[in-house]
């Protein structure tokens, strides 16, 4: 980025860019002009309110108008929130600097900022007292937090005239990506979000394997608990194919980067849990080194595919027999080495 040629505000968001997200600043970083700005601005605006729904220390009747009413804050200019403890907490004490940079965009990519954070503040409140019991409701969770970004980045690379409409169009294909990786985050942080009290893994799921979430954290039903995890790991690589389409999809090579390191990421992550009891005792995180990796071969479709490919077959090898999904698994597997 040119520094220099940036107000004293915008280069104040890179820095909170740079702050909030380690690896994935940098692909941010390396896209292609105004939709740059933009992108870096929709990422902070979005941890700004991915904070405030976090924050337990904020009750519940304070956090549903604060959520329902956020994007309003992206026109005032003195909003700010310091009450905060969260380690991201930087982006809401200094929210007048990104709601400025906001101000500061093309109205195209305004209207879908806003209309996004309008969409994903009213989301999150009905989650905020409901558990997620059906499978329809963990995709209708996943569709707020994360289902939403995808639809909104697609606008946004549609809107900088590097992809197509159609991109920008497909809001099924768009939400399938963001569904991908909260699937994948909510199976791999199962201990950590159990410790915090957060249960994000689907009732109609788990209650097939245990009368309570917390059972799988106890080892002696380790059996069970792995067959739950390979449940929701096959029920999340259905999300798959569409994800190799949408990126079959585009035609410009910062916007291909930026889509797929998270995406491939989600994969490795995915193959890494995948009948590993090590998931209800600490946290599967792939290594940096790898990740780099990872992230070094995501510059084509084609490469893209290979990884793909690599991680669905060694999913393949280590399906157990006598696991209740094992077919379905299979097949699922099958279907993602079809498009890859
Ligand atoms: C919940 C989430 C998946 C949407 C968070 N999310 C992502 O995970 C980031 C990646 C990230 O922040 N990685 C962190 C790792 C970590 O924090 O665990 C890093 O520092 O490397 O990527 C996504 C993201 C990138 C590209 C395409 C997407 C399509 C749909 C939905 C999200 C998409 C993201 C794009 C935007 Cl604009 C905003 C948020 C995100």
């Amino acid at each position: 980025c040119d520094f220099g040629a940036m107000t004293p505000t915008l280069k104040q968001c890179y820095e909170f860019l740079n702050l909030t997200s380690r690896s994935f600043a940098a692909v941010i970083q390396a896209l292609d002009g105004e939709l740059r700005d933009a992108v870096c601005i929709f990422y902070l605006v979005l941890r700004a309110l991915d904070t405030v729904e976090d924050d337990m220390t904020i009750p519940i009747p304070v956090k549903v108008p604060m959520l329902k009413s956020f994007y309003k804050n992206l026109w005032d200019p003195n909003w700010n929130y310091t009450e905060s403890n969260d380690k991201d907490r930087i982006v809401l004490e200094n929210f007048p600097s990104i709601s400025q940079e906001f101000r500061n965009l093309a109205e195209i990519y305004r209207e879908v900022i806003s209309d996004i954070c309008q969409k994903m503040g009213d989301g999150m409140t009905i989650f905020l007292e409901r558990k997620v019991d059906t499978m329809e409701e963990w995709d209708e969770y996943c569709h707020y937090v994360a289902g939403l970004v995808g639809i909104g980045l697609a606008q946004l690379f549609s809107a900088s005239g590097q992809e197509d409409a159609i991109i920008g169009e497909d809001t099924s294909l768009a939400n399938k990506l963001g569904l991908f990786l909260q699937k994948t985050n909510i199976i791999r942080d199962y201990l950590e979000d159990w410790n915090d009290k957060r249960i994000f893994w689907p009732r109609a799921t788990w209650s097939k394997y245990a009368s309570d979430l917390g059972d799988f954290a106890l080892p002696e039903n380790q059996e069970k608990a792995v067959q739950c995890l390979n449940d929701l790991i096959t029920n999340t690589l259905e999300l798959l194919p569409s994800a190799v389409l949408f990126m079959s999809r585009l035609k410009t090579q910062s916007i291909f980067n930026f889509v797929a390191i998270p995406q491939v990421m989600a994969i490795a992550t995915l193959e890494r849990c995948y009948n590993n009891p090590k998931v209800f005792s600490g946290v599967v995180k792939i290594r940096k080194g790898e990740a780099v990796r990872i992230m070094m071969g995501s510059t084509s479709l084609e490469k893209v595919k290979a990884i793909i490919r690599h991680f669905t077959l060694q999913i393949i090898e280590r399906i157990p027999d006598t696991d209740p999904n094992a077919s379905k698994t299979r097949a699922v597997c099958q279907k993602v080495l079809e498009v890859t």
